[in-house]
């Protein structure tokens, strides 16, 4: 698992280190270093000779390139600093140029210096970083970003300069990198859209900091999937395993009761139950879908439902007084997410788009549009759990869940070419199966609502890239994918 802290979190633990004289900035500066010698050894075969540009800023961001610099210089890059402010790390710039490095004001020809050279370190804003980038640094990064693909590596230092570190925003110009190192821990920016498809891969360099406190954004990995994942044990029977309900599809869109039920299925669960208009095609396309009402431990709710629906509105309706009443777990997807009552429990998922979730917080006095959920998406999805009371799944390039207990998680997992019709409702019939298979331990802590969403969303993307790596997928083909994609991570693999 990624965890990522705040800027004030990652300050709270320096603190005492610094008051012990700990001596933090060598060692993030070091590991930067032993990163982008590592680069350079891969692009050209050798640090010797390499041109290295830093921009370098006002704080101690700038101190980390600047020291950083210094080491290289000392293993025969020609390294030059940009200085984009008369006040610079004093100690830094005194240490590169005892290496034979160079510090020069960052003038009319920046732009062209670092766009000749091998590699640029951005240490222009750090963690103190209040806004975007301001003056010559956004004009000197806006003409650095035109550069073309032949252009330098760009290693940005802690984070990419002008990012809000912890909500992921990008209130201006930021130069897009291939690498950030980042010290301590990451931090929340480094994992949010829209500024995470800034950082490029991301290293966390450990520097010896003790971080206190719940983390702030959890990324799942593959063994934390499998953690969480309901195997059945050896004396499982169908009633054990959970018994999913499927309110899905209309005659207008049978397609989704196919897709939701086909994908529960294959995810693996004791029985799925259907329950809408269209079972003979249901079971025409999987016979194992039982038809009709009956017990179940949890609920998918809406691919494929009109809110004008009235037969299936009757039974969503229905069907949340279980969820209110007994804790039943539920997907609440779709037409569905405008059926909602007032306030829900975190065992209930909303599973919105970014369109969708406008129209939930317009509908509660928030009026906001698609365009504005997707620039500040952390923030909205936030606000959306606390008007609801439900785990919210923000679906996107980027998946967001915020659930119980300030659970918060960022996967971005699937390949573009998952954006495609019916997908959605794949997540839907995935994250059902899962949330029926643990029913009992959501009802103790509804906060596990949250990490299965962020494991089905992995599941989800790696069984896209199962489906058809690096080339289309259909709905379908990323259904059918699931049971191996599932085995693999199970086995570990
Ligand atoms: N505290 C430490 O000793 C350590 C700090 N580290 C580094 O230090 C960084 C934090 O250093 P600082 O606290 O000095 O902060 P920054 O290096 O982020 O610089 C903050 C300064 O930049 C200016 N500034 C703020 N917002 C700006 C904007 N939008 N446009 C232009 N200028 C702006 C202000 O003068 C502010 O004081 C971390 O990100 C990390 O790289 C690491 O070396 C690890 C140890
Ligand atoms: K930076």
């Amino acid at each position: 698992m990624l965890l990522s802290w705040t800027s004030s979190q990652v300050r709270a633990a320096e603190e005492p280190l610094l008051a012990a004289g700990v001596p933090l900035m060598d060692r993030a500066a070091f590991a930067l270093a032993t990163r982008v010698a590592g680069l350079l050894r891969e692009r050209r075969g050798r640090v010797g000779g390499a041109r290295v540009v830093l921009l370098v800023g006002p704080g101690n961001n700038g101190g980390d390139a600047l020291f950083a610099g210094a080491f290289l210089a000392r293993r025969g890059a020609e390294v030059v600093a940009l200085a984009i402010d008369e006040r610079i790390h004093a100690g830094g710039a005194a240490a590169l140029v005892a290496a034979g490095g160079r510090v020069v004001p960052a003038g009319r020809a920046a732009a062209g210096l670092a766009s000749g050279a091998d590699v640029v370190l951005d240490g222009l804003l750090g963690i103190g970083a209040s806004g975007g980038l301001r003056g010559g640094a956004a004009e000197l990064v806006d003409a650095l970003a035109q550069r073309g693909p032949a252009g330098p590596l760009v290693v940005a230092v802690d984070v990419p300069s002008g990012i809000g570190i912890d909500d992921g925003e990008v209130p201006g110009a930021v130069l897009p990198a291939d690498l950030t190192v980042t010290f301590g821990a990451a931090k929340p920016g480094l994992l949010l859209p829209p500024a995470a498809r800034l950082a490029g891969r991301v290293e966390v360099v450990d520097i010896g900091l003790d971080l206190a406190g719940s983390p702030s954004v959890a990324r799942l990995d593959a063994a934390d999937v499998a953690e969480l994942w309901p195997v059945p044990p050896p004396e499982a029977h169908k009633y054990t395993r959970g018994v999913l309900g499927v309110v899905a599809g209309a005659r207008r869109y049978p397609g989704a009761a196919v897709l939701a039920t086909t994908a529960a299925v294959l995810t693996g669960v004791g029985m799925v139950r259907y329950l809408g208009d269209v079972g003979d095609l249901v079971v025409a396309r999987r016979p194992e879908v039982v038809i009709g009402v009956g017990r179940v431990q949890a609920w998918v709710f809406g691919p494929g439902v009109s809110p004008d629906d009235a037969s299936q509105r009757r039974r969503i309706e229905h069907a949340f007084e279980g969820v209110r009443e007994r804790g039943e777990p539920a997907v609440c997807d779709a037409g569905a997410l405008e059926l909602l009552p007032d306030r829900v429990g975190a065992h209930v998922v909303l599973t919105p788009h970014a369109g969708e979730l406008a129209r939930l917080l317009s509908d509660r006095g928030e009026h906001v549009d698609r365009a504005t959920v997707e620039a500040e998406p952390l923030r909205w999805v936030r606000l959306a759990h606390d008007l609801t009371g439900a785990t919210v799944l923000l679906k996107g390039a980027t998946t967001i869940v915020v659930g119980a207990q300030g659970a918060t998680y960022s996967q971005a997992d699937a390949p573009a070419w998952l954006a495609t019709a019916g997908a959605g409702d794949v997540l839907a019939g995935l994250l059902g199966a899962l949330l029926a298979g643990r029913a009992d331990d959501i009802h103790e802590d509804p906060s596990l609502a949250a990490a299965l969403a962020a494991a089905a969303a992995l599941v989800h993307g790696r069984a896209a890239d199962r489906a058809n790596p690096g080339g289309p997928v259909s709905a379908r083909g990323v259904a059918v994918a699931l049971p191996e994609t599932i085995a693999d991570l199970l086995a570990g693999a």
